[in-house]
């Protein structure tokens, strides 16, 4: 049975289990709680408290069995099959999409986000660790994330675009001006504002001089 969690907590279970997939994959039986947080950039007493809601408490000096908290995270992720989004670009827009987090779907959540400005890399933001650019990829990888949302000034569009895709990314949301080019197997949805208003605006006259 899975208990009842906080939204909170259950948001960082896809985090945790990727890292503790890894772990097992490399033969770890135990990690504490410190080591989890240097990986998941999430502070140990946060990762702690998460813990204890499904009543894992780590030993002292032996810290947690990976395999009993691997098994629990594969039930408990399973009931709801989430798809772990990236997000690039937490300016005005980016921080805008954290806050609402697709909060209304249960299978899509944004669970990573990058930038480059050092003032919000290594924060979490809205319950979503900021990661610096840098560690793109790597995290792309680590949490087997497939879908990314741009929201980059436009001049860095294509280099980030570029990135995404060698970082294993199939489908991209594109926030920004710029039509950015990728490989045939690669996805991008474009959603531009301005386009909509436009086009409502053309509606509405064209509207007012027939009717
Ligand atoms: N599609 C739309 O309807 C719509 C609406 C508003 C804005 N936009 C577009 O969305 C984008 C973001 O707009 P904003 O107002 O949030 O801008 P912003 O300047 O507030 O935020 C941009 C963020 O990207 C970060 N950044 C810069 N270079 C980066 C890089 N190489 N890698 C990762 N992060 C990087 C910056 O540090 C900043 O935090 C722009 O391209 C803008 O034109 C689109």
């Amino acid at each position: 049975m899975t208990p009842n969690i906080p939204k909170a907590t259950a948001k960082r279970l896809p985090i945790y289990y990727r890292y503790l997939k890894i772990l097992a994959d490399s033969g770890k039986k135990h990690v504490s709680s410190t080591e989890l947080a240097e990986t998941v950039k999430i502070d140990p007493a946060t990762i702690r408290r998460d813990f204890s809601y499904f009543g894992a408490l780590g030993k002292r000096g032996y810290g947690y069995d990976v395999s009993s908290l691997l098994a629990f995270f594969k039930t408990t992720l399973s009931q709801d099959k989430l798809t772990n989004v990236a997000l690039i670009g937490v300016g005005n827009l980016g921080q805008a999409l954290l806050n609402y987090n697709f909060h209304k779907s249960n299978n899509a959540r944004i669970s990573a986000a990058f930038d480059i400005d050092p003032q919000i890399t290594g924060l979490i933001r809205s319950g979503v660790p900021v990661y610096p650019l840098e560690d793109m990829q790597e995290q792309l990888r680590l949490q087997q994330i497939k879908i990314a949302i741009l929201t980059v000034p436009a001049a860095v569009a294509q280099s980030v675009t570029d990135e995404l895709v060698a970082g294993g990314i199939k489908g991209i949301l594109n926030f920004t001006p710029l039509r950015v080019t990728v490989p045939e197997n690669v996805r991008v949805q474009n959603v531009d504002l301005t386009n909509e208003l436009q086009t409502l605006i053309y509606f509405l006259q064209h509207f007012e001089h027939n009717g």
